[in-house]
């Protein structure tokens, strides 16, 4: 037999194609080449299944091997085989999926999703490396004849009579000499280790089995272990601390997904790793840039999504309007809630040791996705600078008495440093008030979206404001001072401080308050933090210097000793004191630190 001919005429426009524009990866080639093969064997395993195919299946295999030498890439399988005819179908009309027809004919019998093919173009991509493909291949049916189809990336063919003994086929790349890289043994098996690692057959390269035919993630939940799944997380990523619980996923209506997802420990947010998440379609896998195809939040989470059901290849606008990508998105974002939440209710306790981990996973996805922060409002947890865990409706609940305003409006107060911010943390205990921490930079915007949902309630700094007025009560403070004698000392104050920045304002606040407090306001520092994490704001704020309130306290003796010393001691009085309260924020350095102690040492020294 011998057999000359082109290739479908639409093929001469597509090759170019292929060449440079369809994969800007030239590696993929290797796992289009393995994934053929491997298909190969998983059909005659179906045919010999449903009592098609009666031979015996030997041991199902397929190799990869270099010879570097003769310049070839070799990838060879015991699969169904070719005749000669199904490969001018299969190989040579590509636009005809050879798949397709393959359903086609055991559609009743078989799991379709597991043989419609995916890729396309996949056997051409092998011309991206080769300037000419050999196929020797012998088909399953009986008395068939093995047959050599060979091809230099024309649209010219051939097909002569081969040699070949068992059934399967070999596919010989003849290595172009602008890809001489694939002919590197390390590179194939980096290739081979990227790609194949899960391929549900074995692949030999080398002589040693380079994959894992059964992952965990396509058994049953209910055949695995704990072990299991933190020793499948240890081999994805080796250097990582075990994962703090997990999802498997499985489901196959309306949508065909399976697939592990690990909540990592995540130190600090400078760690976040995204990007570790993998995407395979059955068992190949395809990227582990999984942006659009999981929402943005979910990227924090580590693991394997398998689905034969998301496009591939197709360009980044295409995958964010696919619907089966917006039902994926909204599976996986109901599933990873629906796990927390049972966390929540089952291990209330593991959930509580763990929130350092997973807070900023789960106010990230409140922020991003309103459908999760429906479900995570109930088990995202306060905690307070007693390190006790709340949900929000049990805070609310517990400071209802003591923190609503006299516009029944409840304050709840936080601290992003309880050590720097002590002085004011103390201030709100004295009068029984709770201290949340929350002190992370997705903080700032999580209490604004807590603010946004919250009816009647608004959070503060524990510092924006002197105590009295963070939450507003009814009760009126009698001033020891007259209105005169305060505006003398706002005078004195503001002659000692001497600072455009710092709005003095006389106040009567307890006597047993601090003589002077410093704040900024709420609303200021907000604005401040939110350009300075580029989250918007009102652009001059951010080239605005600091603003602060400097309270001075009318009820305080000291401030009624300012008053009554004599006049040229009123202001070094009024400048230690305010030192003091810059001392005690943390705020006080430089010149005016060296001028704070040189003033006490001489105060001291006073007899
Ligand atoms: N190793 C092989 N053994 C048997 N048949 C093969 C082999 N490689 C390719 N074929 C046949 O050639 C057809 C075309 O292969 P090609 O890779 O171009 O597309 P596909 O397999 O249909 O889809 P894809 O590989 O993109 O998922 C296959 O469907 C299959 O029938």
């Amino acid at each position: 037999m011998e057999e000359k001919g082109n290739i479908s005429i639409h093929t001469e426009n597509i090759f170019p194609i292929i060449k440079k524009f369809l994969y800007s990866d030239h590696e993929i080639f290797l796992r289009e080449l393995v994934s053929n093969a491997v298909d190969a064997t998983q059909k005659i395993k179906r045919l010999s299944s449903v009592g098609e195919y009666k031979g015996d299946l030997g041991e199902l295999r397929v190799k990869v091997a270099v010879d570097k030498d003769a310049r070839t890439i070799t990838i060879s399988d015991n699969g169904i085989g070719m005749t000669a005819d199904e490969i001018k179908k299969y190989i040579n009309q590509i636009a005809f999926s050879g798949a397709s027809e393959f359903v086609e004919r055991y559609k009743e019998v078989t799991d379709t999703n597991q043989i419609i093919g995916q890729f396309g173009l996949g056997f051409y991509s092998a011309f991206m490396v080769a300037d000419r493909v050999d196929i020797v291949t012998k088909s399953y049916k009986e008395g068939s004849e093995p047959a050599r189809w060979t091809c230099d990336g024309s649209t010219e063919f051939e097909i002569t009579d081969a040699e070949r003994a068992e059934r399967g086929t070999d596919v010989i790349l003849h290595v172009s000499q602008d890809s001489d890289e694939f002919l590197e043994e390390s590179r194939i098996q980096t290739i081979l280790n990227k790609y194949c690692k899960f391929l549900p057959v074995e692949v030999e390269f080398k002589e040693e089995v380079i994959n894992n035919p059964n992952p965990i993630w396509t058994k049953q939940p209910s055949d695995l272990k704990d072990e299991d799944y933190k020793e499948f997380y240890k081999e994805l990523y080796p250097f990582s601390e075990p994962p703090l619980f997990w999802i498997h996923l499985n489901v196959d209506y309306p949508f065909n997904l399976t697939g592990i997802l690990y909540f990592p420990k995540i130190k600090n947010e400078f760690e976040m790793q995204r990007n570790k998440i993998q995407l395979y379609s059955r068992q190949v896998f395809i990227t582990d840039e999984v942006k659009d195809v999981v929402p943005e939040f979910l990227m924090l989470l580590h693991g394997i999504i398998d689905s034969p059901d998301i496009p591939l290849n197709v360009s980044r606008s295409f995958l964010q309007a696919d619907s089966s990508v917006k039902k994926i998105n909204t599976y996986i974002t109901k599933k990873v809630a629906d796990k927390l939440n049972d966390i929540f209710k089952k291990d209330r306790a593991t959930f509580e040791s763990s929130w350092e981990d997973i807070n900023v996973f789960v106010k990230y996805g409140m922020l991003s996705d309103d459908k999760f922060y429906e479900k995570a409002k109930d088990f995202v947890l306060l905690q307070n600078t007693e390190d006790k865990f709340y949900t929000i409706e049990e805070y609310k609940a517990f400071v209802q008495a003591n923190q609503t305003d006299k516009n029944e409006q409840q304050v709840l107060l936080y601290t992003t440093d309880a050590e720097k911010q002590h002085a004011f943390v103390e201030a709100a205990k004295s009068r029984s008030y709770d201290v949340l921490k929350l002190d992370s930079v997705i903080d700032s915007h999580f209490i604004g979206l807590l603010e946004q949902k919250l009816e009647k309630t608004s959070i503060k700094r524990v510092d924006s404001d002197t105590i009295d007025k963070l939450i507003e009560k009814d009760e009126l403070k009698e001033s020891v001072l007259n209105d005169e004698e305060k505006e003398k000392l706002k005078k004195v104050y503001e002659q000692a401080i001497n600072n455009q920045n710092m709005h003095v304002e006389v106040a009567p606040l307890s006597s047993d308050d601090a003589p002077v407090v410093i704040t900024m306001p709420e609303f200021m520092r907000r604005m401040k933090d939110m350009n300075r994490t580029g989250g918007g704001g009102m652009m001059f704020m951010g080239n605005m210097p600091d603003t602060y309130n400097v309270t001075v306290n009318a009820n305080h003796k000291l401030n009624q000793r300012v008053l009554s010393t004599k006049d040229d001691n009123k202001e070094s009085i009024a400048r230690q004191a305010f030192d003091l309260a810059l001392l005690a924020q943390n705020m006080l350095s430089g010149s005016a630190l060296t001028a704070f102690v040189k003033r006490s040492f001489e105060l001291i020294q006073k007899e």
